[in-house]
């Protein structure tokens, strides 16, 4: 893997390797609440999530993330700031080295414990997650985050690690991670989920050491907020 999230490979040297992490549509993104605007076109999120969809789950040497099977419509986002339907293609989390930060949006300043990501692309534009990954419309990720305290998490359904209220800001952004591809169309919940100290814990715990090499965690893989730049964030309440 060419990048990472230590000194040598970090976000702060992405753009030796990644010229778009200076681009003019990145993310993760602070946003203040006070200098949102209000959208009365916004519509309210509407997702239906396949519960057999097959899954896999994937260490990919720096994070995990369960791999949905998005070669035909089964999960699918449609409606808040989109036009017609994104498919689900997977979901990770970024965290960081304690509980007090490593998410990769920041509220009014607050960094929360870590946020979940839930990946889908514009399957009714494009033939495949890659391709709609290169257009500005190509993607839709719903980000959540998470607080740390006391949870009961449920069987894996991706609403049910959606908060009850699903008002959400919303703004054109990028992929977090190299390619850093100026594609996504963001959704933030406002309302974070909450997770409990030990199941942060156990995502720090994640290796990112292959096999017979000396073990090291991956401590932390969250991208720090980047310009605004001449963008606005939308929000779907008042
Ligand atoms: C599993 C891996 N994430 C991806 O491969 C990934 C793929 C597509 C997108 Cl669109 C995103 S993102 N962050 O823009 O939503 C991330 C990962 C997870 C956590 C931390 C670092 C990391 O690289
Ligand atoms: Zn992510």
């Amino acid at each position: 893997q060419s990048w990472g999230y230590q000194d040598h490979n970090g976000p702060e040297v992405w753009h030796e390797l990644f010229p778009l992490a200076n681009g003019d549509r990145q993310s993760p993104i602070a946003i203040k609440s006070s200098e949102v605007k209000y959208d009365p076109f916004l519509r309210p999120l509407s997702f239906s999530y396949d519960l057999t969809s097959p899954k896999v789950i994937l260490n990919c040497g720096y994070a995990f993330s369960i791999e949905c099977d998005d070669t035909e419509d089964r999960s699918v986002l449609r409606a808040g700031p989109l036009k017609g339907s994104y498919r689900l293609r997977q979901l990770h989390f970024h965290w960081g080295p304690t509980d007090d930060y490593g998410s990769e949006h920041t509220v009014d300043g607050l960094e929360f414990a870590a946020e979940l990501h839930v990946v889908h692309w514009n399957s009714e534009k494009y033939p495949c997650f890659v391709d709609a990954a290169q257009q500005p419309d190509g993607l839709a990720i719903v980000g959540v985050l998470v607080k740390g305290s006391q949870v009961a998490f449920t069987n894996f359904d991706p609403s049910s690690l959606f908060p009850e209220s699903l008002d959400y800001w919303t703004y054109h952004g990028s992929l977090t991670v190299p390619p850093l591809l100026e594609s996504v169309i963001w959704i933030v919940l406002r309302q974070p989920i909450t997770a409990s100290s030990e199941q942060l814990a156990t995502f720090r715990s994640l290796l990112c050491s292959a096999k017979g090499e000396p073990a090291c965690c991956l401590l932390s893989n969250c991208r720090p907020p980047q310009p605004l730049r001449n963008r606005h964030v939308r929000a779907f309440f008042h």
